[in-house]
C-alpha cells in the first residue's frame, strides 16, 4: 500500500504564513501585536520543550510572548494570582496553562480561574461547554489540529468511522465533539483503557487517532487497510520518543501522522491561530 504522510510540519508551516498576514494586519489595526501568554509550572522537561516552541511560533508570526515560570513548588495561591494578573493584562489576548501540572495543585480550578475570553487553549468549561452545544468557542488545539490535517489533506470526514483511542482533556475527550459536528459528520467511537476488544473497534475504523501514551499500541494486524492512522502518543525512553503506532503500521495505512511532525506541529500552529482570532474578535467587538 502507498502510504500518504500527513505532514504536520509542513502544513504548520503553511498555516504559520498564512497567520503572519493577518498579525500584520491587527497589528496596524490595533496599534500592538496580539499576545500569547504561558503558565508554567514545575521542571517537566517535555512541558518545558514545548512552551519554548510556543514562543519560538510566537516570533516568526509576529505574536508579542508573555512567559510566567513557577517553581514546581508553587502554591494553588500563587498560579492562581498568576492567572488573575493575565486576565488583567491589556497585552495579553489569549494565554494557556502547560499540562499536566504538578499532582499537588487542582488543574481544574486553575482552568476554571481563566477569563474564557482568554483561554487560547479552548480548555476552560465555558468553552468546552460552548463547543458541546455547538456556539462559537476557541477550540481546543490538538483536536483542532487534527481536523486541519485531515481537511488539507482531503482525507473523507463525512460518514468516517473514527476510532480515538484515550481518554484525556487535550485530545480524547474533546476531539469526538469536533469530529461529530455537522460539518464534519463523522461517526466517533472514543477507547479507553477499560475498552474490551479494542482491536475488533480499530479494525471497524476509516480513520484512527491513537492518544493513550502506549509506546507502539496500534499496530499493522488491527488496521483496516487503507485508514488513515494519527499518532498523538508520546512517550519518552532512553531511546528517545516513541509513537503509540507502531512503526510497521505504514504497510497498511493509506495516509499517516507519524510522531513525530504530525499532529504535535499541528498542535502549535493552532494555538496561534486561537491567538489570532480572539485578537481579531476583540477588533470587532470595539
Ligand atoms: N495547555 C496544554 N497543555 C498540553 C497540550 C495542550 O494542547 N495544551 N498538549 C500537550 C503538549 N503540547 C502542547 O502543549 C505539545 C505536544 C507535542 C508537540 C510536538 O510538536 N511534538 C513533536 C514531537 C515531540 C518533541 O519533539 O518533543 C511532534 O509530534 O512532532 C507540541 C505540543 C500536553 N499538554
Amino acid at each position: 500500500m502507498n502510504v500518504q504522510m500527513l505532514d504536520g510540519k509542513a502544513t504548520a508551516a503553511e498555516i504559520r504564513r498564512e497567520l503572519a498576514e493577518r498579525v500584520a494586519k491587527l497589528s496596524a489595526t490595533v496599534g500592538r501585536p496580539p499576545g500569547l501568554g504561558t503558565v508554567l509550572v514545575g521542571d517537566d522537561p517535555g512541558s518545558h520543550a514545548y512552551v519554548a516552541g510556543k514562543h519560538r511560533d510566537c516570533a516568526q508570526v509576529g505574536i508579542a510572548s508573555i512567559r510566567r515560570d513557577l517553581p514546581a513548588d508553587a502554591s494553588q495561591q500563587q498560579v492562581e494570582e498568576t492567572i488573575d494578573e493575565l486576565n488583567a493584562d491589556p497585552a495579553c489576548t489569549g494565554y494557556i496553562v502547560q499540562l499536566p501540572l504538578p499532582r499537588h495543585l487542582d488543574a481544574g480550578a486553575v482552568l476554571e480561574r481563566m477569563d474564557p475570553a482568554k483561554d487560547a487553549d479552548g480548555l476552560h468549561p465555558v468553552n468546552l461547554g460552548r463547543l458541546t452545544l455547538g456556539v462559537e468557542a476557541p477550540l481546543p488545539c490538538t483536536p483542532r489540529g487534527i481536523v486541519e490535517l485531515l481537511r488539507r489533506h482531503d482525507v473523507p470526514l463525512a460518514g468516517a468511522r473514527v476510532c480515538v483511542i484515550g481518554r484525556g482533556i487535550t485530545v480524547g475527550r474533546p476531539i469526538g465533539l469536533l469530529l461529530t459536528r455537522r460539518s464534519e459528520n463523522s461517526t466517533v467511537t472514543l477507547c479507553h483503557t477499560g475498552t474490551k476488544g479494542l482491536a475488533w473497534h480499530v479494525r471497524e475504523a476509516d480513520i484512527v487517532i491513537a492518544a493513550a501514551g502506549s509506546p507502539g499500541l496500534v499496530t499493522k494486524d488491527m488496521l483496516r487497510r487503507g485508514a488513515a492512522v494519527l499518532d498523538v502518543g508520546i512517550t519518552r525512553t532512553d531511546q528517545g520518543l516513541v509513537g503509540d503506532i507502531h512503526p510497521d503500521a505504514a504497510q497498511v495505512a493509506g495516509w499517516l501522522a507519524p510522531m513525530p511532525g504530525g499532529v504535535g506541529p499541528m498542535t502549535r500552529a493552532m494555538l496561534l491561530a486561537n491567538v489570532v482570532e480572539a485578537a481579531e474578535r476583540s477588533v470587532g467587538d470595539a
